[in-house]
């Protein structure tokens, strides 16, 4: 049996999702074994696998969350191209049968396919609905703005129907990414960078400062709470400690399973943003297969990845775990099988991403090094939500430090 190791970053019901398909795709024929090995959060399953590609010993498949997509397209040699690991196993990557946006964040300009969209996910409000009965907010019509989700937020605490009104994971990804292309605000220069590495941040402007200083003001008494630099916070929202939680669509499943009162409404956006709600780019992750391996072991990777694009398997996916249908197939499915008239929530994620077509602000984004431009954001907010400095401070820093760092990494 040719073992195909697996390094994944998945937790709590997404890590029971990983652990399951490869127990299904290895009892589904007996010249593979994949295994999973859990690495950490996304940036330190990244590392793990820099380290080991650096120690020659790299996994057969990494999974490499969204912003660490330009880190790996710029390892050249180190990894194999997906497109390429599909024809050694006889089959075509046809990238007509994925979602749009998806297929376009994780190709090559010249179109290739450089890695398996396999969790791909878009920011949603979760709410507590219980919290909700208690503050007297409406339990069936979610907030949509932010500051209808601000008010709300300060209702849940000063009723003390929960200590906290409002938390989020990925004040990055949630606060930054995804809120320039929702609102349709620029990020970056070049179309966020996808047009050139030599690109600018310019994400210091009024509505991210104005969005940013309620944050920080909301943090002095607790109505925000801060959880981390990741998924964190989702542990806050599963306590019940805050009644509204911004959070990856992929983060159902562990709502689902603490057994909550939960509803879920649409990524809040401002009534003043031109345009707004425009559309929601790609976050989770992509599988990723290094180089130096026997033919037979891409076999093995291709027979796996060909079992994961299987509609049935697909459908599974998204409605358990709350990540995109990423084939088209897999959403009609789904459709099909009547799931959105009974969950029409669930469709949300889906509806953001595909909604609109996207603008020059809404294609995505791609920075050299944007794992470290993402630390470098953190940091100035954590200095801000302590209480160090402003939301304006925070932002311009994040802009000139993140400047800096592009510009060294690009060498000049
Ligand atoms: O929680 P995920 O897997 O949807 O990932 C969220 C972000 O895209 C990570 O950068």
């Amino acid at each position: 049996v040719t073992e195909i190791s697996w390094w994944h970053a998945m937790t709590g019901a997404n890590n029971e999702v990983v652990e399951t398909l490869s127990k299904e795709f290895n009892e589904s024929q007996s010249e593979y074994k994949v295994v999973p090995v859990f690495k950490g959060t996304y940036p330190e399953t990244l590392n793990a696998g820099i380290a080991a590609f650096r120690a020659k010993q790299p996994p057969h498949i990494m999974q490499v969350f969204d912003v660490g997509t330009g880190v790996m397209m710029g390892a050249e040699g180190a990894v194999k191209p997906v497109a390429e690991i599909l024809s050694m196993g006889g089959k075509a990557f046809d990238k007509s049968q994925y979602l749009p946006g998806i297929v376009a964040y994780y190709s090559k300009p010249d179109g290739t396919m450089l890695s398996f969209p396999y969790n791909s996910s878009s920011p949603v409000l979760y709410y507590n609905k219980d919290i909700f009965q208690k503050a007297g907010l409406d339990t069936e019509n979610p907030p949509k703005t932010w500051p209808e989700v601000f008010e709300a937020a300060k209702k849940i605490k000063t009723s003390g129907a929960a200590s906290c009104g409002y938390t989020s994971t990925w004040l990055t990804w949630i606060g930054l990414e995804n809120f320039a292309a929702w609102n349709n605000l620029q990020y970056g220069t070049n179309e966020n960078g996808l047009g050139s590495t030599d690109s600018q941040l310019t994400f210091n402007t009024p509505m991210f400062v104005n969005h940013f200083q309620q944050i920080a003001d909301l943090a002095k008494d607790g109505t925000f709470k801060y959880g981390g630099r990741t998924s964190e916070a989702k542990q806050i929202f599963l306590a019940g400690e805050c009644g509204l939680f911004t959070e990856s669509s992929g983060g159902l499943g562990d709502i689902v399973k603490s057994g909550m009162n939960y509803g879920i409404g649409q990524l809040p956006y401002y009534p003043d943003a031109e345009g707004a709600p425009q559309n929601t780019i790609p976050g989770g992750a992509s599988l990723w297969v290094f180089g130096g391996k026997s033919d037979e072991e891409y076999k093995g990777v291709a027979a796996f990845f060909e079992f994961l694009s299987q509609t049935e398997i697909q459908s599974r996916l998204h409605q358990v775990s709350g990540y995109l249908p990423v084939t088209m197939a897999a959403y009609e499915a789904t459709k099909a099988s009547g799931f959105y008239e009974k969950n029409p929530a669930r469709e949300i994620p889906i509806q953001q991403m595909l909604g609109k077509a996207p603008t020059a602000n809404s294609k995505g984004v791609r920075f050299i090094n944007l794992p470290q431009l993402r630390d470098i954001q953190n940091e100035e907010f954590e200095k801000m939500l302590a209480g160090e400095q402003t939301a304006q401070q925070a932002l311009d820093n994040a802009v000139t430090r993140g400047n800096a760092a592009i510009q060294e990494a690009i060498g000049n």
